[in-house]
C-alpha cells in the first residue's frame, strides 16, 4: 500500500485516489518524539513570528548570520553541570567524529567570531533563527527541539550591549501586542554572586557550578538548592550569605550590604538609567535571584517572564565576557540573548494575541477546457511575472473551483474560454463584488 493512503483526498473523484484511500499507512506518519511538523497554518503562525523577529533585528541594525545545526560535540563540553550539557543530542558520526544537534547557538557564534579573526570590525551584531536540540528523557514528554531567536554583540564592553539587548526584546514583545503588565524583564549581574563569593573567600573555581546551582532557585526547594550548594564544599555560612544576597529585590539594599563602589552595582545603576532614556524602565526590575543557568555568564543577566501563570522564562540572557578564552583564543566582550518560538506563543495564546493568518492568493487562473491549458499557462506566467500570487487550476469541474476560491481567499477568478480567447480577451471575476468583465489577455495585470 502507498503511504500516502492516508492522505485526505480533495472529495474530487479522480480515478486515483479514491483507490487508495482504503489501505492504512504503513510508515509512522508522525514524526520523531519530541519534535514538530509545519503544516501550512503553524508555518503561517511561525513565520509571521519569525518576520517580527527579522524586523526587530533588521532595525537595531543587526546582520543575519547561519549555522549548520549539526557541530562538533567539543564546542558544548562544559564541566558546570549545566542541564543543556546534560541532554547533548550527541552521537559519532560514520566518519567517527564526535558531534552534536546544537543545543544553543551562541558556542557557534564565538566559533565564527574566532574565526573571522581580524577581518571584522567591532563591535559585531549579529542574530540568527535557529532550530536547537536537547536530547530529554521523554518521561517528562517535553520538546526535543525548538528554534530560537538569538541576538548578540561582540566587542562592546559597556553595559549599552546590555541596554540594546533589552530593547530588542521589548520592541519584540511590543509588536506582538504585549504590555509591560502581561511580562517583566527581570535582571541581575553575576558580578553580585562574584562579590557575596568574594566575602566568603570561596575559591574562584566555584563560580559558574554555584552560578547554575543557584539558578534552580524559584525550581528547587531552598533546602535542595543549600544541600547541592554545600556539596560544591561551600561553608554553611557562605550559603546562608548567598542565599540572603540573592533574595534582594531592590538595588539600594543591595548597595547596602556590597558596599558602594561595587561594580555590579554601578553596571545596573547605568543600565537603569539608559532604560529611562529607551523608554522601557516600566518593563525591567532587579531581582538579585536571576543568574541563568548558562556556565559562561559573566556580568548581567536578564529573563523575561509573564507575570501570571508559572513565570515561565520567554527568554533569556546576558554578558559573557571569557568564552572566547574557554575555546582557546583572546578574550573578546559579548551579550547575547535566545528566544525560543515555543513559550512565546503559549503566551500568545493565553493572551487571546495569536494574529489570525488566513490563506490568501491574488488569482486563479482556469482553463475552461483542455485545449486552452497552454493560453492558462501563459496568462499565469505574466501575472506571476508581474508579481502576483497565482494558482493555476485545471481537471476540475467549475464548482469546485469557486469553493476553492474561497477556501484560498483569492482575489480574482481569470477564466480561459474558447470563444473570448479567440478574440484575444479572458474573463475576470472579483470574488468579492462579483463584478465580471472581459480584459485583453495581454493587458492582464
Ligand atoms: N537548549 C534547548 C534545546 C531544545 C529545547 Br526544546 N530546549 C532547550
Amino acid at each position: 500500500a502507498s503511504p500516502t493512503a492516508a492522505l485526505a483526498t480533495d472529495g474530487d473523484s479522480s480515478p486515483a485516489s479514491s483507490a487508495s484511500m482504503a489501505q492504512p499507512a504503513v510508515v509512522d506518519v508522525n514524526p520523531p518524539r519530541g519534535t514538530r511538523d509545519f503544516p501550512p497554518e503553524e508555518m503561517r503562525l511561525r513565520s509571521w513570528l519569525f518576520d517580527n523577529f527579522r524586523e526587530v533585528s533588521r532595525s537595531m541594525a543587526f546582520e543575519e548570520v547561519d549555522f549548520p545545526v549539526l557541530e562538533s560535540e567539543a564546542l558544548f563540553i562544559r564541566k558546570a553541570g549545566e542541564e543543556i550539557t546534560q541532554q547533548l543530542y550527541n552521537f559519532e558520526d560514520k566518519g567517527g567524529r564526535r558531534v552534536v544537534l546544537r543545543p544553543e547557538i551562541t558556542p557557534s557564534l564565538a566559533r565564527l567570531v574566532i574565526k573571522q579573526g581580524k577581518s571584522v570590525s567591532l563591535p559585531l551584531k549579529w542574530f540568527t533563527i535557529g532550530q536547537c536540540w536537547r536530547y530529554e528523557r521523554m518521561t517528562r514528554g517535553r520538546r526535543r527541539e525548538h528554534y530560537q531567536w538569538n541576538m548578540d554583540i561582540f566587542g562592546m564592553p559597556k553595559v549599552r550591549a546590555e541596554a540594546e539587548l533589552i530593547q530588542a526584546i521589548v520592541l519584540l514583545f511590543e509588536r506582538l501586542g504585549i504590555t509591560s503588565s502581561d511580562v517583566g524583564i527581570r535582571l541581575s549581574s553575576r558580578k553580585v554572586l562574584q562579590a557575596v563569593l568574594d566575602m566568603y573567600s570561596v575559591p574562584q573555581n566555584l563560580f559558574t557550578q554555584v552560578c547554575v546551582i543557584v539558578d534552580k532557585l524559584g525550581k528547587l526547594s531552598r533546602e535542595e538548592i543549600e544541600k547541592e550548594l554545600i556539596s560544591t564544599g561551600l561553608s554553611s555560612e557562605a550559603v546562608q550569605g548567598i542565599i540572603e544576597v540573592l533574595s534582594l529585590k531592590s538595588l539600594s539594599k543591595l548597595e547596602e550590604v556590597l558596599g558602594s563602589g561595587v561594580e555590579a552595582v554601578a553596571d545596573l545603576k547605568k543600565l537603569f538609567s539608559l532604560a529611562e532614556q529607551y523608554g522601557y524602565a516600566d518593563w525591567i526590575c532587579f531581582d538579585a535571584s536571576v543568574v541563568r543557568g548558562l556556565a559562561y555568564y559573566t556580568g548581567i543577566v536578564f529573563e523575561a517572564f509573564d507575570r501570571e501563570g508559572e513565570l515561565r522564562a520567554i527568554c533569556g540572557g546576558g554578558r559573557y565576557d571569557r568564552l572566547l578564552s574557554t575555546f582557546g583564543t583572546e578574550d573578546v566582550p559579548a551579550c547575547g540573548f535566545g528566544f525560543g518560538d515555543a513559550v512565546i506563543v503559549e503566551l500568545l495564546k493565553e493572551k487571546g494575541l495569536l494574529p489570525d493568518l488566513p490563506r490568501q492568493i491574488d488569482d486563479i487562473v482556469f482553463p475552461l477546457d483542455e485545449e486552452l491549458e497552454g493560453p492558462a499557462s501563459s496568462v499565469a506566467s505574466s501575472l506571476r511575472k508581474k508579481g502576483r500570487s497565482v494558482d493555476l487550476v485545471e481537471d476540475k469541474r467549475l464548482k469546485w473551483v469557486f469553493k476553492h476560491a474561497e477556501r484560498i481567499n483569492a482575489s480574482r477568478l481569470i477564466l480561459v474560454g474558447k470563444s473570448e480567447w479567440e478574440r484575444g480577451m479572458v474573463r475576470v471575476k472579483i470574488l468579492s463584488t462579483r463584478e465580471e468583465f472581459e480584459v485583453k489577455a495581454g493587458e492582464l495585470q
